[in-house]
């Protein structure tokens, strides 16, 4: 039996991508509305309520129209890949591999939110280690980032495409990035991180890098300590990966690669084990969303987990 699965947003950039990936399925009918028909409100609440799980790849205000849409009596799964229910307690954090009993709780839910494309990248390095107890709660953690263009949607697209001569924009310099919240919470932290994200002239890819001085805060935990905890938790993934072996002398992010769905971590110390480059690569719209989002759909509907997914 197949699932009749409905992208809301779906000639976005998240939703064009989660279509591909769905691509020729026989396990799944997608449901799609005409391009007349894609922003009437009746067409959607008709395509949410026929559809057993529906994804919103739409701006927050829609994406919280499109839930109540639902009808009570007959209840659709969501997978919400806006900001709009990531600390809503009602809604399962849609990151199987970040705790133990994720996935289950993925596979049990019917409101699932995915991850923010940066969070993804902290979280998946943090969390682990403030678990285990290897990093403290209460440190002010520093993020900074950049992403493909194609992490701002539409319309960042256009801007970057038409102004065609701008390498890197940094951004959130009033600090209060949409991002913080989830990125706290999940992580169980005492305070928000501070976050400098940038957008840099690439489509698409991603790396998130948390600097932790170990020596200047007296963290007594090593950095191999904390390296063999990333590996031994993601051990049985094949989506998230631990750098194994030296470190490369350089990580790059190319130009008309299409990426993967799969993340890949980088415990990167000084020689005297003092200062600590936490780092992880993505793909914004691979683990970051489209990917993300394709991975918890197999979770809810009862597919293999990398069912359609592109593994690193
Ligand atoms: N791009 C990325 O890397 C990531 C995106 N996300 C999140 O995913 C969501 C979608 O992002 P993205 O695909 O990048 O954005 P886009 O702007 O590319 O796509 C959004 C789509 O939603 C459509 N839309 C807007 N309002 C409505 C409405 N009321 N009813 C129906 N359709 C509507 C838009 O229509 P139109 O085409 O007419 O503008 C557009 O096609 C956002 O919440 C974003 O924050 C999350 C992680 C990463
Ligand atoms: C490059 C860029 O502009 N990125 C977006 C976040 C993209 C994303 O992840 O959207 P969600 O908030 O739905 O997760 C930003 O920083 O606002």
């Amino acid at each position: 039996m197949s699932a009749k699965v409905f992208i809301d947003g779906a000639a976005g950039t998240t939703g064009i991508e989660i279509a591909e990936r769905l691509g020729e399925r026989d396990d799944v009918q997608l449901i799609i509305l005409s391009d007349d028909d894609r922003k009437n409100d009746d067409a959607r609440r008709g395509a949410i309520i026929a559809a057993d799980v529906a994804i919103l790849c739409l701006p927050d205000a829609a994406a919280k129209e499109a839930v109540a849409m639902a009808d009570a009596q007959n209840p659709t799964k969501f997978i919400d890949a806006s900001t709009a229910h990531r600390i809503d307690p009602n809604w399962t954090y849609g990151f199987a591999e970040m705790r133990m009993g994720q996935q289950q709780a993925i596979e049990n839910a019917q409101f699932v939110s995915n991850p923010g494309c940066y969070p993804t990248g902290f979280l998946g390095l943090i969390a682990p280690l403030v678990d285990a107890g290897l990093l403290p709660k209460n440190l002010p953690y520093n993020v900074n980032a950049v992403s493909g263009y194609s992490g701002g949607g539409k319309e960042l697209i256009a801007h970057f495409e038409s102004a065609g001569n701008i390498a890197f924009r940094g951004y959130a310099l009033a600090h209060g990035h949409k991002h913080l919240p989830e990125m706290q919470l999940h992580a169980g932290l005492n305070h928000a991180p501070i976050f400098a994200p940038a957008v840099i002239n690439a489509y698409r890819g991603m790396v998130v890098e948390i600097m932790v001085p170990l020596g200047a805060f007296n963290i007594k935990s090593t950095p191999q300590e904390m390296h063999d905890a990333l590996v031994s938790h993601y051990a049985g993934s094949k989506l998230v990966n631990v750098h194994e072996g030296d470190m490369p002398s350089e990580i790059l992010l190319l130009n008309g690669d299409d990426g993967n769905d799969g993340m890949t971590l980088y415990v990167a110390p000084s020689a005297d084990g003092a200062q600590l480059r936490l780092i992880a690569t993505l793909d914004n719209l691979g683990k970051g969303a489209s990917g993300a989002a394709v991975q918890n759909l197999n979770l809810m509907i009862g597919a293999n987990i990398y069912e359609g997914l592109r593994l690193a």
